[in-house]
């Protein structure tokens, strides 16, 4: 550095000597982490412990996925994991809050400013059109009036059905109605986006549209997203896998 002017704003993105000597990169804040978490469902007399003690952590801007064979718990931990469902046992602390320690009302509210959700079972209003069903979920996060519906536009485009925003939900296919449900859920731009087979209800363009789009907020934005999917091309853009097999993680 002698003779010449040193640089700071490379240097900060440069990685960090440890005092070993060792170079290490800055390591991204935890957004998702699950400790111990465990799920016993009750059926009449019998139990059945679904979830055996999970510790999972999902680094901010990743795109990290949970895949496994059918009945090995994805659905239970990602509800879990996004405050749906709690467990019976563990603790779960997004973007370094502790959610199984909330009320139902501060979990709500933490929800709501924090939390895109793309699950299966659209849950569109049909009296509304697709751009109605996207202005519904800005006003609750406080996007009212022209600048709602300008974003309830614009995220209709980026799934790929700015021509449809007229639409009632009756009048668009599966697939369609899945977009509308997908530019919902990332109305408002939520840090969190969890997913239970986005691209499953889609056709290979529309899928492909998702996928970029989902990248696009996690390496664009920041978004750190969760997701179960058995998609080979989100496979593809994936930070991180996790399977699980009878309630456990089978590997990282
Ligand atoms: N509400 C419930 N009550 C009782 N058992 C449940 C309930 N929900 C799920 N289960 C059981 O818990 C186990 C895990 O279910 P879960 O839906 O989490 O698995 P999954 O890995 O997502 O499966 P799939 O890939 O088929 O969707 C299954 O054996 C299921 O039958």
């Amino acid at each position: 550095m002698i003779g010449s002017k040193m640089n700071w704003a490379n240097l900060k993105k440069t990685p960090t000597h440890a005092v070993d000597g060792s170079v290490y990169a800055p390591v991204k804040p935890i957004a998702i982490e699950g400790l111990g978490v465990e799920m016993t469902y009750q059926s009449g007399r019998q139990s059945f412990k679904v979830l055996k003690g999970i510790d999972l952590q999902v680094q901010q801007s990743d795109i990290q996925l949970l895949m496994g064979p059918s009945g090995s718990g994805k659905t239970t931990l990602l509800s879990i994991l996004a405050g749906l469902l709690t467990p019976t046992g563990g603790q779960v602390f997004l973007r370094g809050e502790d959610i199984t320690k909330m009320s139902r009302s501060q979990l709500a509210n933490f929800r709501l400013r924090n939390i895109g959700f793309i699950f299966q079972g659209f849950n569109l209003f049909p009296a509304l059109n697709a751009i109605e069903n996207i202005e519904v979920a800005l006003n609750i996060k406080g996007i009212k009036g022209s600048k709602a519906k300008e974003e309830a536009v614009y995220l209709l485009e980026q799934v790929g059905l700015g021509e449809k925003g007229k639409h009632l939900p009756r009048d668009l296919s599966g697939g369609q109605k899945q977009r509308v449900a997908i530019a919902r859920a990332l109305a408002g731009h939520p840090p969190l986006i969890m997913a239970d087979e986005p691209t499953a209800a889609l056709d290979s363009s529309s899928g492909r549209a998702v996928i970029d789009l989902l990248k696009g907020l996690a390496k664009g934005e920041g978004a750190t997203v969760l997701m179960v999917t058995h998609d080979p091309r989100i496979v593809d853009v994936a930070d991180r896998i996790l399977e699980l097999e009878d309630g456990m993680i089978k590997s990282e």
